[in-house]
């Protein structure tokens, strides 16, 4: 069995004269973490929008594997403050029953806010609410349009945390589109950087060095990113802790651990 869920091939989309993702091929899979980054315009929503099925290609293929149950996370959500909402109610219009609403307010840390009034929600209670009802749809893919806006940074690493443990729970693939570089580059699997078509992409320690990342956001950005490494330079025993060198002959499992800049 195939692990693919979604695979665009040579995908554009173009509004009148305006190209707006040129090209794109891209797969997702089960367990994948991507993250789709580019500056204001490039085409991120509306490369997620044809994922999603909201957006038509204009030229190239869309497959999805039959039967792909999709949750979403959108960058914003409107709604009608004069209209009475509770988050018991948001959820339950999912057609999910109490207990499973009440699971997924659990998973996402915030199930005090079952009985509150939506417009009452912080800025990271929000963000979490939204991730809870894509949740309870028991996704292959979570799709999710910079799901840490408006949380601060502290918020935005627990919420990058939460994203990669529902993946290893549900071992769904996941598709994200952030600003945050220096959390995507410690959260994620594979980076596409994206300037209609795609500038460069792969494995975030090797993307920062790409000529093509660096001409789309300027040296200064990508000298900026911290890259986590891990090398091996000292050992460490069965229970995990590190081993004294003089006092070791065994040099397996050893690691270090390096921030490069
Ligand atoms: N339905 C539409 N009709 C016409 N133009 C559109 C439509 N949707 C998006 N665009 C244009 O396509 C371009 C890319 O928009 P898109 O929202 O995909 O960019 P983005 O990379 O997500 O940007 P941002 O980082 O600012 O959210 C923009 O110039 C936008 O105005």
């Amino acid at each position: 069995m195939t692990n693919l869920l979604v695979r665009l091939e040579r995908a554009s989309v173009r509004f009148d004269k305006l190209q707006v993702v040129d090209d794109v091929s891209l797969d997702v899979h089960r367990g994948d973490i991507v993250t789709i980054i580019g500056p204001n315009g490039a085409g991120k929503t509306t490369l997620i929008k044809t994922v999603l099925g909201l957006q038509p290609l204009t030229s190239g293929s869309i497959h999805k594997t039959p039967g792909l149950q999709i949750g979403y996370v959108p960058q914003h959500l409107q709604l009608q403050t004069t209209l009475p909402l509770s988050v018991r109610r948001f959820l339950s219009l999912t057609g999910a029953s109490t207990k499973e609403c009440q699971a997924a307010l659990h998973q996402t840390g915030i199930p005090q806010v079952f009985r509150q009034s939506i417009h009452h929600l912080s800025g990271g209670e929000m963000q979490r609410l939204l991730l809870a009802r894509a949740l309870v749809r028991k996704p292959d893919l979570l799709v999710l349009d910079e799901p840490a806006q408006g949380v601060d940074i502290n918020g935005q690493a627990a919420l990058y945390d939460l994203i990669r443990s529902f993946r290893d729970q549900l071992h769904c693939g996941v598709i994200m589109i952030s600003h945050d570089l220096h959390l995507v580059m410690a959260a994620t699997d594979r980076v596409i950087c994206l300037n209609q078509h795609v500038c460069c992409s792969g494995y975030p320690e090797d993307i920062s060095h790409d000529p093509a990342f660096v001409e789309t956001f300027g040296r200064p950005v990508a000298e900026s990113l911290a890259v986590y490494q891990h090398h091996h330079n000292h050992h460490h025993d069965l229970h995990g802790d590190v081993v004294d060198e003089r006092h070791s002959s065994q040099h397996q499992d050893a690691c270090d651990h390096h921030v490069h800049s």
